[in-house]
């Protein structure tokens, strides 16, 4: 049993099509989604804005190693591009785990670069935290303390007020 935090990107094509296309893959094991935010893009400038959210799921079924398994099946569906050029470049949607809990509620570690957790980037990224926030306002990211707390620090406050909810868009999924 392990429940995790991923995050959901998209800037290129049918952006909404393409979250919803990760949820859709994710299918029973999501237990809440975000509000769906248009944000600027993170790390790269030269590309257009992104559709971010955050699901939060679980399943009495799945490892550490399983998450990442369906975040590139979601990926691979989306018919996503890699780029070796350009590494924060744009993609049809980027599906990343962030941190993941046992059965026990106790937070996964892991410094393999297959799969690092937490995910070593979340706590610079708004488009992250913010989602994360708005389900799980109590949230702590391991080794960085609580998300509300790293939304508040000064060099996060432009990106935040960067993003825009865009309620319009809400994503759907069993619950
Ligand atoms: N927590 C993680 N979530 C997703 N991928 C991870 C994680 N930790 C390590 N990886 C590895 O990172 C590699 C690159 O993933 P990907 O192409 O999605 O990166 P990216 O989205 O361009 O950058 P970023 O991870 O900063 O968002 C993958 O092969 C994957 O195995
Ligand atoms: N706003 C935003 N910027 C990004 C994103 C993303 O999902 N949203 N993903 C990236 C991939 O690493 C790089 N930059």
């Amino acid at each position: 049993m392990t429940r995790a935090v991923l995050s959901l990107g998209s800037n290129l094509g049918d952006r909404e099509g393409h979250l919803r296309l990760a949820v859709r893959v994710l299918g029973r094991a999501v237990e809440r989604a975000s509000v769906v935010y248009e944000t600027p893009p993170w790390g790269d400038a030269g590309q257009p804005a992104y559709l971010n959210a955050v699901v939060l799921v679980s399943d009495p079924e799945a490892s550490p190693h399983d998450w990442l398994e369906r975040a590139r099946a979601a990926e691979t569906e989306a018919e996503r591009v890699r780029d070796p050029e350009r590494r924060f470049g744009p993609r049809t949607l980027d599906v990343d785990v962030i941190a993941v809990c046992d059965a026990d509620g106790r937070p996964v570690l892991s410094d393999d670069p297959e799969l690092t957790l937490p995910h070593p980037r979340a706590h610079l990224r708004a488009f992250v935290l913010r989602p994360w926030h708005d389900i799980e306002p109590a949230a702590e990211l391991p080794g960085h303390g609580p998300i509300a707390r790293l939304l508040a620090a000064p060099g996060l406050a432009g990106d935040v007020a960067a993003m825009t909810p865009r309620p319009d868009l809400a994503l759907e999924f069993t619950e």
